[in-house]
């Protein structure tokens, strides 16, 4: 478990202070995967180096797996940076190393016995997919393979906490899609914890159990992404979802915008409404979006009927909990 306390970070330079992070409060269950959502300079950056204290909080506290780390000696701290490995944008390997030797690091560092380092390296090369390339150097890879080697690199010393800073941003999107597969994969057989940040609201729906928005420092909102998806009002439904545009045609019935979660979106909404009430949906826009293993989605439609059959079936959705906006946003 990884816990922020009222995390503020503020750097000076040139004379100028800056506040990098604002009173941050943030809880990362173990086992979880939490993504952190922020536009460039928002402060993302910060907040995942001071998860191991490669940035120290100017105030408040960062605690991983019920350790302060504030309160470490050096010697401690270093030990308990074994427990936290780290991935990076831009990889971050030894150039002048095989992919083998770059995975080997972290354990010779540690003082590992060599034959132990040899069967983890291989181990983790297996996990990653680049048996093959052991002997290969980073520069032969692509960026999804080097992207491999530094997350076996990062998995050596069998941390419980994998911390991402915007791993995918370099890569193409089926490269992405594939990284982040694996991470999900690390997450479920290995039970690592994992907290990333990144700018790409496609991440958040593609591996995140639950997610946070960092705008200016200040941490916004934080919760289980299919929570937060569900309602319209959130910041991550709104990156999720963008408005939709301004109407072109007048409505052919009542218009209303539909917010679909979990057991909504898996019952025949629209055919329910033609069968019970004899109201017609046209659906004028909207999206369904696949988010772990449930499906999310935002629909504009026109409800056609006698205006006593809509406004009961309007009624009966909101019985069943839908979110409904008679003026939909846009
Ligand atoms: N070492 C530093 N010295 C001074 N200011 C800094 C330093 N590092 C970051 N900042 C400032 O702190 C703020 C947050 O930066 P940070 O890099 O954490 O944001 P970010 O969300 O990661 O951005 P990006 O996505 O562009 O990397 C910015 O205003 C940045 O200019």
């Amino acid at each position: 478990m990884i816990a922020f306390r009222g995390v503020s970070k503020v750097y000076t330079a040139g004379g100028r202070e800056v506040a990098a992070l604002r009173n941050v409060s943030l809880r990362v269950e173990a086992g979880e995967i939490h993504g952190v959502l922020g536009q460039s300079g928002a402060g993302k950056s910060t907040l995942i180096r001071c998860a191991n204290l490669l940035e120290r909080p100017t105030e408040g506290s960062v605690s991983v797996d019920g350790q302060d780390l504030l309160a470490l000696s050096p010697e401690a701290l270093r030990k308990a940076r074994q427990g936290i490995g780290m991935i990076f944008q831009h990889f971050n390997l030894f150039g002048s190393k095989t992919v083998a030797a770059n995975v080997a690091y972290p354990l010779e560092v540690a003082g590992a016995p060599r034959e132990a380092i040899r069967e983890r390296v291989e181990e983790l090369l297996s996990l990653v997919g680049l048996s093959d390339k052991a002997q290969a150097y980073p520069s032969q890879l692509s960026g999804g393979q080097k992207q491999r080697v530094g997350i076996a690199r990062a998995l050596a010393p069998r941390p419980r906490v994998l911390l991402s800073d915007e791993a995918t941003s370099a890569l193409d999107p089926e490269t992405t899609r594939s990284v982040l597969g694996l991470l999900r994969d690390i997450n479920q057989k290995l039970g690592v914890t994992l907290l990333l940040i990144t700018h790409q609201m496609d991440v958040v729906k593609a591996i995140c159990d639950s997610a946070s928005v960092l705008e200016r420092g200040r941490l916004v909102e934080q919760g289980k992404v299919t929570e937060l998806l569900a309602h319209p009002s959130t910041r991550l439904h709104q990156l999720c979802f963008p408005a939709f545009a301004p109407p072109t045609d007048a409505p052919s019935g009542r218009r209303v915008a539909l917010t679909l979660a979990g057991e909504h979106a898996r019952r025949p909404l629209l055919g329910t409404l033609a069968r019970q009430f004899d109201v017609d949906a046209l659906l004028v826009e909207g999206a369904m979006e696949r988010v772990g293993n449930t499906r999310v989605g935002r629909l504009l439609v026109d409800l056609q009927g006698s205006a006593d059959a809509v406004s009961q079936a309007l009624a009966y959705l909101r019985e069943q909990g839908l979110t409904l906006e008679e003026a939909a946003h846009g």
